[in-house]
């Protein structure tokens, strides 16, 4: 089984603008929409859509977090979710200008009592099951706190999926996480530099596995992405061609693309061009990508 979770879920309030976004005047919104989201929860609706089956982990809070919950079991997504006693699942603000901006809420404060409930949960994972932690954690917790889940599960055969940032990801290299996936400018935020060429973003990506990182995947948003597989072998793929739509949430297709090809096929060229396929098609669309969408970009690839 597949199993994600997102410490920090949200939903995600996206805003469209006809006009430039003015900071510090009143904005007219053209329309909006509410996404069900946060990292670990997109990799399982991207999952869905792929036929795999996962369980979405994670905790939620108040009001907002029950209205997730609901969503989520609406479109027949299993979760099983711990409930925080106080604080409400955040809001995440993604304006549409030509220009996108967003705005991530902090989230609410996670107790020892609760993320120890997770421990339990992930106690029965076995042999075999993939784990995805995805995305930020609230800033009660230390960045210790995804190296202290991966500690507990070593030895027992489940693969790790990471997608963190700083120092949240590079706690975990020493537990060998199957797969990594920084975007590029996260990749040069860990290693101190900008990173400009593919020559650089494989040496940064060299850097990771040396500490313990099984597969590094460094996503580029319109420019494709590089795979550093566990063989030392450098995989490179452009992007299908499209009309950007909205872009949140890509980098999660991709992760849910990759971990499903990879599935199927045991081959990391064809979990990329899957992984690629699911990315755009969700930066081609207005919430994230479909079956439909993702056949139709991957015979482009
Ligand atoms: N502008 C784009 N055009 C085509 N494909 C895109 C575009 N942006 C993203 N993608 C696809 O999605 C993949 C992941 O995108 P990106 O590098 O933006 O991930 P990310 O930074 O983790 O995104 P996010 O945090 O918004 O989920 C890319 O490798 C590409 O396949
Ligand atoms: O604040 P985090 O956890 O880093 O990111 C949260 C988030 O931006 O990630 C998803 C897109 O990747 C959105 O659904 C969500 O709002």
């Amino acid at each position: 089984m597949i199993y994600t979770v997102t410490f920090n879920p949200a939903i995600d309030y996206v805003v469209r603008l006809d006009a430039p976004l003015e900071v510090g005047e009143v904005n007219r919104a053209q329309g909006e929409d509410c996404v069900l989201g946060g990292k670990g929860i997109n990799v399982s609706g991207v999952l869905a859509q792929l036929g795999c089956e996962s369980v979405a982990l994670g905790f939620v809070a108040g009001e907002t977090g029950a209205w997730l919950e609901r969503g989520l079991a609406a479109q027949g997504l299993k979760t099983d979710f711990v409930h925080l006693e106080s604080g409400m699942t955040r809001i995440n603000v993604k304006i549409k200008a030509g220009q996108e901006t967003e705005l991530n809420g902090a989230g609410p404060a996670i107790p020892e009592s609760a993320l120890q409930q997770l421990e339990a949960q992930l106690d029965k994972l076995t042999e075999g099951d993939i784990l995805i932690l995805a995305g930020s954690i609230p800033a009660s917790l230390p960045q210790s706190v995804y190296e202290r889940l991966l500690v507990r599960l070593q030895g027992r055969g489940v693969r790790a999926v990471v997608d963190a940032t700083r120092d949240l990801l590079v706690n975990v290299l020493p537990y060998h996480p199957f797969l990594i996936k920084p975007n590029n400018h996260e990749l040069g935020e860990i290693v101190g530099k900008v990173l400009t060429s593919d020559a650089e973003i494989v040496a940064a990506a060299r850097t990771l596995q040396e500490k313990g990182a099984r597969n590094v995947l460094v996503s580029m948003a319109g420019d494709g992405a590089l795979l550093l597989d566990e063989q030392g072998q450098v995989h490179r793929i452009g992007c299908p061609k499209g009309k950007v739509v909205n872009s949140v949430g890509a980098g999660d297709s991709m992760v849910a693309g990759f971990v499903a090809g990879y599935l199927q096929s045991g081959s990391y060229a064809q979990a990329l061009r899957l992984g690629t396929a699911c990315g755009s098609a969700t930066a081609f669309s207005l919430g994230l990508a479909t079956k439909e969408k993702i056949d139709e970009l991957l015979a482009q690839l």
